[in-house]
């Protein structure tokens, strides 16, 4: 079984840390999503993990090895990190022979990837005439082309039209099902949510979270319920009596709806009925994994703006 381990990773710019200290593993048959704001330093991880930068100390090792170490990266290692890497005056088909040539990988390899990445009807086609979805499918193509065991993606969202969004969703799920390790960064929640298993959120550069998806959402995005009344104000006034803040909602169709925040249906339904107070509905709001990363970085920005000695270092 082939994990990424990432030991006390630094890597420094200029006296600038853009990745400070990680530790964590990604393991394999699993999607791991890779979080963070902007500059928080995914990119530069993915980057020392693949051997592509060298850190300024701690270690990224792929099965236990350093990527430099392995005896056929492409074979091992499959990454989009760009999308730009093709050669614009190629087509697609001749840049994944090329690949496959120079990395020992059997031809009939780029038929299968082309096929996979559903470019099989424009790989005779120049790339440079390429929309952005097709380029990040040719991109994806070539990390699948050496069947890696290991695959590390970086926004691979990027720029795919809503069926592009579904294939790349289904694909991430399958190689995790066929036991490879994945890792994925990514700045849209929702589809984070709908294909990664377990999250590693990064921070300026330090790690903020490791942990399944379920339980970081259900630790972090606090228990909402939303409420339909005619007694609106009744409603909020009770909830106010008993510490519950309740926010009518707005907008067209919002009616007579009420959200209650730091809640949960029993209580909440409990109260009403208690104080014979006319509910409709009743329903508990799905927590989401955007509620629950964007909790997540604003309490962590708070506590930077908080602390004067880590002001000191940023
Ligand atoms: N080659 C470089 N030289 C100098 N600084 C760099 C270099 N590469 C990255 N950085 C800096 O390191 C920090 C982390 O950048 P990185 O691209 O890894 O973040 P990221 O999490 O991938 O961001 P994004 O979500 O915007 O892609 C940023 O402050 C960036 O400006």
């Amino acid at each position: 079984m082939t994990s990424i381990d990432v030991r006390d990773l630094t890597k420094e710019y200029g006296g600038r840390r853009a990745v400070d200290r990680l530790t964590f593993s990604v393991r394999p048959g699993r999607v791991t999503g890779f979080l963070g704001p902007n500059g928080a330093g995914k990119s530069t991880t993915m980057r020392l993990v693949l051997g592509l930068d060298r850190p300024t100390s701690g270690t990224a090792t792929i099965g236990g090895r350093p990527c430099a170490a392995l005896d056929e990266p492409l074979r091992e290692v499959g990454a989009l990190l760009d999308t730009g890497a093709a050669h614009g005056s190629r087509t697609a088909r001749d840049h994944l022979r090329v690949l496959a040539a120079t990395h020992r990988i059997p031809g009939r390899r780029v038929d299968e990837v082309l096929e996979e990445a559903g470019l099989a009807a424009v790989s005779r086609n120049r790339v440079r005439t390429y929309s952005l979805g097709m380029r990040q499918r040719l991109g994806i193509a070539a990390a699948l082309l050496g069947d890696p065991r290991v695959v590390l993606l970086d926004e691979p969202s990027n720029g795919l039209d809503p069926e592009g969004i579904v294939w790349i969703r289904e694909l991430l799920r399958r190689l995790a099902r066929e036991g490879r390790t994945v890792l994925v960064s990514s700045h849209l929640m929702n589809e984070t949510a709908s294909f990664a298993d377990h999250l590693v959120v990064l921070g300026r550069g330090r790690l903020l979270a490791d942990t399944p998806v379920r339980e970081f959402v259900h630790a972090r995005a606090e228990p909402r319920v939303r409420v339909r009344t005619p007694d609106g104000a009744a409603l909020r006034d009770l909830l106010a009596r008993h510490g519950y803040e309740s926010v009518a909602e707005e907008g067209e169709g919002a009616g007579d709806r009420w959200t209650v925040r730091h809640a949960r249906v029993d209580d909440i339904g409990r109260l009403a009925s208690g104080a014979g107070v006319t509910v409709l509905e009743l329903a508990a709001e799905e927590r989401t994994l955007e509620q629950a990363y964007l909790d997540l970085t604003a309490a962590e920005a708070e506590f930077t703006a908080m602390s004067p000695s880590r002001a000191q270092e940023a």
